[in-house]
């Protein structure tokens, strides 16, 4: 299998790029696990990153806010270009970074504290509202990611006592909440439900109106249903990325086909 550094970049110079991945390289230790990654995020749609598992999906989002960081032996190299500035620049003040970089992990992982102060939590760290204020983020929040109803006259009992899905909705509300321009989904739906699924889907397709969303999901379906560009990944390289319709009907790369038709990973 040919396994150069061959991809397509296909031109996005009429959107406005959220984030500009260049030439990015990322080692944890000694092992090289991310090779001369370049790709660009463009703003308020979804890109779907798919791939084999240990391909470097969840490398790659979690170079976004610079979750390595938080690990000795791990570094990138490259550029990710966010707003003007290299997100791996040493100056780069983390906590801010982090509130305009939203995350959102496999297993829902709400903090053991209420469902309010799930919430405002985080914007507590980076705005001074008011009660008052502060009251409307939560409903707001709570109200986009369909869970408001579901809550609302237990917003001070503990987020454990949600279920699963409803603890997911929670963690996406939590993201929102500090107003970030990028939301990053790693494999959010894998352990939930159809339903809780279904609605998570439905809920990117109206949050990417306002947020930029990188999703790594190992569900072909969840991709074509709710990409808008698809990026495919084999051992560390992008191999290629385009419009969702476009990977899934007439790949450019013979890898891409195969993976989409199940025929390795
Ligand atoms: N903490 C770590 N220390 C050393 N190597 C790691 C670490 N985390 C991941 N790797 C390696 O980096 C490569 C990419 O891993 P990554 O988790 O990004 O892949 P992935 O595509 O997200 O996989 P999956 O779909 O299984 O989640 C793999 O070879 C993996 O073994």
């Amino acid at each position: 299998m040919n396994q150069g550094p061959r991809m397509y970049l296909p031109e996005n110079d009429e959107r406005e790029t959220a984030l500009a991945v260049q030439n990015l390289n990322f080692y944890y230790g000694n092992h090289h696990a991310l090779h001369d990654i370049s790709i660009n995020y463009p703003a308020k749609q979804v890109t779907a990153m798919i791939g084999p598992s240990g391909c470097g999906k969840s490398t790659l989002l979690r170079v976004f806010n610079r979750m390595y960081d938080l690990y000795p032996g791990q570094r990138a190299t490259g550029k990710v270009m966010f707003d003007g500035k290299n997100i791996l620049d040493k100056t780069m003040n983390l906590d801010v970074l982090r509130a305009r970089v939203g995350m959102v992990f496999q297993k829902p992982t709400p903090f053991p504290m209420s469902i309010y102060d799930n919430i405002v939590f985080g914007v507590r760290l980076h705005e001074r509202l008011s009660r008052t204020e502060m009251d409307e983020r939560v409903q707001d929040v709570l109200t986009r990611v369909a869970l408001w109803n579901e809550v609302k006259d237990r917003l001070k009992a503990p987020a454990s006592g949600l279920s699963g899905g409803q603890q997911q909705r929670l963690c996406i509300a939590r993201s929102i909440a500090t107003r970030p321009e990028v939301l990053l989904l790693d494999e959010p739906t894998s352990a939930l439900d159809p339903i809780s699924t279904a609605r998570i889907e439905e809920l990117l397709d109206e949050l990417k109106e306002e947020f930029t969303i990188a999703i790594v999901t190992h569900n072909m379906q969840q991709a074509a249903r709710c990409a808008d560009r698809v990026a495919f990944f084999y051992m560390g390289r992008l191999i290629e990325v385009d419009q969702a319709d476009r990977i899934f009907t007439n790949p450019r790369q013979k890898q891409t086909q195969d993976y989409i038709t199940g025929r390795f990973g």
